[in-house]
């Protein structure tokens, strides 16, 4: 019997409803695999835990954290708590950081049954590769003087090993799907770091002449996923542009409550953390309408991500025939509760047994 050690955190918001909702969703996964099975540990680690504890996280967190196969997390923020940056550089982007994930995979595609806002969406199926530990996320700058002369200074970090690591990743999994990578860039108004961003992804491409490659400027590109979104197998992107780009990605599969992704590390020395697109909600946390698939989804990358991808695609098809037949939460036309999706999921992945 295989035996994954998952570190849950379901965060803040509707990340203490998904997460559950998920893990209940790989119980039956186990039950209906025979040969896998889970060892879940919940960590509370949210904004009202630093309302209690003054961090994060603990000081020994990360030790706690280090030892497992992989992280499922929710999500992190509750600016009513805690601002933002705080919450989110003292636990989701610290442990990114400190566990090596230098990689988010984050795919987009259209589900059975779900409607896109796009007229003609044609039938996409694409995934962002995102620099996840460098870029445009960075603690470099600073503030200085006061009232009408402040001035804020943030400095983007953008190594050769970090722009090289992501776009190596990109063409290695193209090289496994459609055989294309494009490139998000802005190089006509950032003068250093996206030049240096081109000329690596030039040097990168030359090792890997069967892939087709293409470079778009990031504004141009966010409109081709609205037009076009067919068009792209893997995109590579920084940071930032990564993160708007895969909002835009599950706004056109039809809502960012559906997105998933994974923060990859790539050396084995850490785990790997799946989290869902998505933040905390705060508009609709508390109701029961938070949409479930994202979570689940991201629980079928973390299945993906430890050899289990037949499992990992029964239970994707097992989501696409539920919404198929309509049974949804309200962000994508449905009436449902999460708890009504998810258990119509868990019955029907029985059902496959
Ligand atoms: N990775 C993470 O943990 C992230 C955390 N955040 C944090 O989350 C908080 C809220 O941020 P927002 O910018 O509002 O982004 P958000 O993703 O939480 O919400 C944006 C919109 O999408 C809806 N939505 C999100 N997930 C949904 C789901 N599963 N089902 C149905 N509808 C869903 C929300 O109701 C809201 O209208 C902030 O504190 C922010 O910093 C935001 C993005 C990512
Ligand atoms: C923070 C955020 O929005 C993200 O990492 O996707
Ligand atoms: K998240
Ligand atoms: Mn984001």
């Amino acid at each position: 019997m295989k035996k994954l050690k998952i570190a849950s955190i379901p965060g803040d918001g509707i990340g203490k409803e998904v997460v559950p909702a998920a893990i209940d969703v790989l119980k039956a996964v186990s039950e209906i695999h025979g040969g896998l099975s889970f060892e879940f540990m919940d960590f509370p680690y949210s904004c009202e835990y630093y309302l209690e504890h003054g961090s994060m996280m603990p000081e020994d967190g990360l030790k706690r954290l280090k030892d497992f196969d992989s992280i499922f997390l929710g999500a992190v923020g509750n600016a009513k708590l805690v601002p933002d940056h705080i919450s989110l550089w003292g636990l989701l982007i610290k442990l990114r950081r400190e566990f090596e994930q230098q990689i988010n995979i984050r795919p987009a595609k259209l589900l059975n049954g779900v409607r896109s806002p796009l007229v003609n969406p044609k039938d996409f199926d694409l995934i962002v590769v995102r620099e996840n530990s460098e870029g445009e996320y960075s603690e470099v700058g600073g503030r200085i003087f006061r009232e009408e002369d402040e001035i804020a200074i943030q400095n983007n970090i953008f190594s050769r090993k970090g722009t090289e690591r992501a776009m190596h990743y990109a063409f290695d999994l193209a090289a496994k799907r459609n055989k294309h990578v494009t490139s998000a860039t802005k190089s006509n108004g950032i003068v250093h770091s996206m030049p240096f961003w081109d000329e690596v992804f030039k040097d990168v491409a030359k090792n890997y002449p069967e892939i087709e490659t293409d470079s778009q400027h990031i504004d141009a590109l966010s409109a081709f996923f609205v037009t076009h979104p067919d068009k792209f197998d893997v995109i590579v992107a920084s940071n930032l542009f990564g993160d708007i780009l895969t909002d835009l990605g599950a706004a056109i599969m039809g809502s960012i409550g559906i997105a998933p992704a994974g923060n990859i590390n790539c050396n084995g020395k850490y785990p790997s953390m799946f989290e869902p697109v998505h933040g905390s909600a705060p508009d609709i946390y508390g109701k029961g309408i938070a949409n479930p698939i994202g979570q689940i989804w991201t629980a079928k990358m973390m299945l993906d991500h430890h050899g289990e991808n037949e499992i990992g695609n029964v239970l994707l098809d097992v989501v696409e025939c539920t919404t198929a037949d309509g049974i949804m939460t309200p962000d994508i036309g449905g009436k449902h509760s999460t708890e009504e999706v998810t258990e119509e999921i868990i019955k029907r992945l029985k059902e496959k047994a």
